[in-house]
């Protein structure tokens, strides 16, 4: 029988006692998730309270709070504003790429989502139809998101660094009646215009998929050309339309699709459902980041990633509190204190972002001088996650910032951590390289191939006994067994995290790397597989492998190796460059698809399978044998000196 994680050898060697809450409220979530998720429920509205918190009558599908009625968007909002929060700011815009700051109380913001679910619902949008936003951060991709969940429309934010491609995929997937969008991003100076991308994508998706209408949202810096009779303005339609009220929905409904890299070319539509999401979200903002209604709350990532979603929107808007959203970057906007000036100026408490943001910051100030100009005395922690935190980068954030800097790991799939530092249960002594310990409703285990448990500090796979918790995902769109076979089946009764790690004596997870092909580029997650297709179709190359190589800014950047036809005797540059141009049109410049190299041939096992890990360790200058299966080690060589031409690989062997 498999040892649960709290009746683990290791659990006996933890410094703690059980009065720990922490402790205590995992062992609760695992043995009694009725109990525990049933009492987390009583912070948010029902309208009709749910028959049953966990339905377990069909795994590997579970429900939560089945039976229930809610409206995600009157949680977030409307109770707020009718519980004495109404003039509280729920959100401040802050864009220092427009030189704007733009606060709206939990009133304002809510009256403009009843407005725009009113033109939404004047375009035909109903519970269940499916509205597709693809926007930069501005305040009208929030309201677009909670003017869905208040008419029980299911929103799929679309990232804005994808590609036409990519949106297409996802348009012919998720088939929405409406597409929101605007005229433009602003990346750092550059106005992007969003509209061609959005044009383009409609032209590729099938016929069956096109949305109806598209209401754009016209910037002031660039004004999008409209097509008649598909193209709505925004500011238009909501001067014309009556604000929409919050529709009931079940529990079990889904609130939004979110696409996620697949190990093959095809995003996966992750489904988060309306009940477990509100409950999980809004019990997380106290439980993890110890949060408080009225305290300020920034996440300092993009609408269009799970952050965004989780603690850009829902979170810290089911909790009361006032979130940021930030149109800008680390550094360049206007200078690497951005951030401090952010959590100064607003009196922000909590602030999460992603480990490379810090690097980029501590590039350019290493001696955090410009975070002196500011007061940051309301600040009380920095949660990261995204990519694996360094250590280098901890200790810069802990000796500058003085304040508990918290790494803490979880996924698009999760909807919110697997594992942390529970802060506002027990906050324990940071371990580097650890996102600390499982969180609550969080049964982690370390497994080998054959799904036997590892002892502590044995790398193996990370799996999670099911069920998972509320805000987990409940299924992919529209494919069940697309949900079983990526994450269900290779280890039966657990869920697939398809990262590798170890839990050591203390109970501390240690997350250590993909054991796929999908690579984080600067926390953004991206599939090498997909690269590879778009590098396949190049008429030149016979063969390619993409792999994702230590970058001191990203933590991983994409490196393309491709084999070309027999008798193609154009400039290796020029077809590089082809390529480097063709993933940016096709995958997007999120990609961060920079190099390539022209190979003679690539390294593969005598069955034929590339040597992925030991390019990879070639490239990261890391120590690697010659595996013996190798067809021709001399290849190997080749690869390194094919490495060293476009600056890898030039250290030790
Ligand atoms: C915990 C669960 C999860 O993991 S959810 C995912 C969490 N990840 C994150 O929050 C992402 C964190 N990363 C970032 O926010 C950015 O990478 C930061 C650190 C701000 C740096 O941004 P930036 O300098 O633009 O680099 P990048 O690598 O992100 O961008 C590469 C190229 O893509 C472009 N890009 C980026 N965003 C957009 C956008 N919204 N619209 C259009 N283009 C975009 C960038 O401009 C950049 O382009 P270029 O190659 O320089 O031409």
């Amino acid at each position: 029988m498999r040892l649960q994680c709290f009746s683990r050898p290791t659990q006996a060697k933890r410094r703690v006692t059980m009065s720990d809450p922490y402790v205590e409220a995992w062992e609760r979530s695992i043995k009694d998730p009725n109990g525990f998720w049933g009492d987390a429920a009583e912070a948010i509205h029902w309208y009709k309270r749910w028959d049953k918190v966990l339905d377990d009558s069909n795994p590997p599908f579970y429900r939560w709070f089945v039976g229930g009625e809610l409206n995600t968007c009157y949680n977030a909002l409307d109770r707020h504003v009718e519980g004495g929060r109404a003039d509280q700011a729920a959100m401040i815009y802050d864009s220092p790429v427009t030189d704007t700051i733009k606060t709206y109380t939990y009133r304002q913001l809510r009256d403009e989502v009843a407005l725009f679910a009113g033109a939404l619902a004047d375009r035909g949008v109903v519970k269940g139809d499916r509205v597709l936003i693809y926007m930069p951060m501005i305040p009208e991709a929030v309201i677009a998101m909670l003017a869905c969940a208040r008419i029980g429309a299911i929103h799929s934010v679309v990232f804005g660094g994808f590609a036409s491609n990519e949106l297409a995929t996802r348009i012919n997937d998720a088939k929405p009646k409406v597409i929101v969008s605007a005229s433009c991003g602003i990346e750092v100076k550059r106005v992007i215009p969003y509209k061609p991308l959005l044009d383009g994508a409609i032209r590729m998706s099938n016929t069956d998929a096109q949305p109806q209408s598209c209401i754009i949202y016209q910037r002031p810096m660039e004004t999008a050309p409209l097509t008649p009779g598909r193209d709505v303005d925004w500011k238009e339609v909501v001067a014309a339309a009556k604000p929409a009220d919050c529709v009931p929905v079940a529990a079990t409904d889904p609130l939004y699709i979110l696409y996620t890299s697949g190990t093959t070319g095809l995003p996966k539509g992750v489904v988060r459902d309306n009940g477990g999401h509100a409950v999980a979200l809004n019990w997380s903002m106290k439980a993890i980041y110890n949060v408080d209604a009225g305290d300020v709350y920034w996440a300092a990532s993009d609408v269009g990633w799970v952050v965004g979603h989780s603690y850009i929107v829902y979170a810290p808007l089911l909790r009361g509190c006032t979130t940021i959203l930030f149109e800008g970057k680390p550094v360049g906007t206007p200078d690497a204190g951005v951030f401090w000036r952010v959590i100064g100026q607003h009196k922000v408490r909590t602030m999460f972002t992603a480990p490379t943001a810090l690097r980029a910051i501590k590039r350019e100030d290493p001696r955090a001088e410009l975070m002196q100009k500011y007061d940051l005395s309301n600040f009380y922690a920095l949660f990261l996650a995204g990519e694996r935190l360094d250590p280098d980068t901890l200790k810069w954030a802990q000796k500058a910032l003085k304040v508990p800097v918290i790494d803490h790991w979880w996924q698009t799939e999760t909807g919110w951590a697997i594992c942390a530092n529970c802060l506002g249960l027990h906050a324990y002594p940071v371990k580097e390289g650890s996102a600390t310990k499982p969180a609550p409703g969080w049964n982690l285990q370390v497994v080998d191939p054959n799904n036997q448990p590892l002892p502590a500090g044995q790398i193996g796979a990370l799996v999670v006994k099911l069920p998972l918790p509320p805000g987990a995902l409940v299924t992919l769109y529209n494919n069940d067994q697309g949900l079983i076979k990526s994450y269900l089946e290779e280890f039966p009764g657990y869920y697939k995290t398809a990262d590798a790690g170890f839990i050591d004596e203390d109970g501390y997870v240690f997350v250590m790397g993909r054991t796929d092909d999908i690579i984080n580029v600067a926390g953004h997650r991206l599939s090498t597989g997909a690269m590879e297709e778009v590098l396949s179709d190049h008429p030149d190359v016979a063969e390619c492998a993409v792999l994702g190589v230590e970058d001191d800014l990203k933590g991983q950047v994409p490196v393309g190796f491709v084999v070309l036809k027999a008798g193609v005797t154009r400039p290796h540059e020029e077809i590089v460059n082809e390529l480097i141009q063709m993933v940016r049109d096709r995958i997007g410049p999120v990609a961060s698809f920079k190099k390539a190299t022209v190979v003679k041939r690539l390294p593969k096992t005598r069955s034929g399978k590339i040597l992925r890990g030991t390019i990879q360790k070639i490239a990261d200058n890391k120590d690697y044998k010659i595996p013996a299966t190798i067809d021709d080690p001399a290849i190997l060589d080749e690869i390194k000196a094919a490495l060293v031409t476009i600056g890898y690989a030039q250290g030790r062997r």
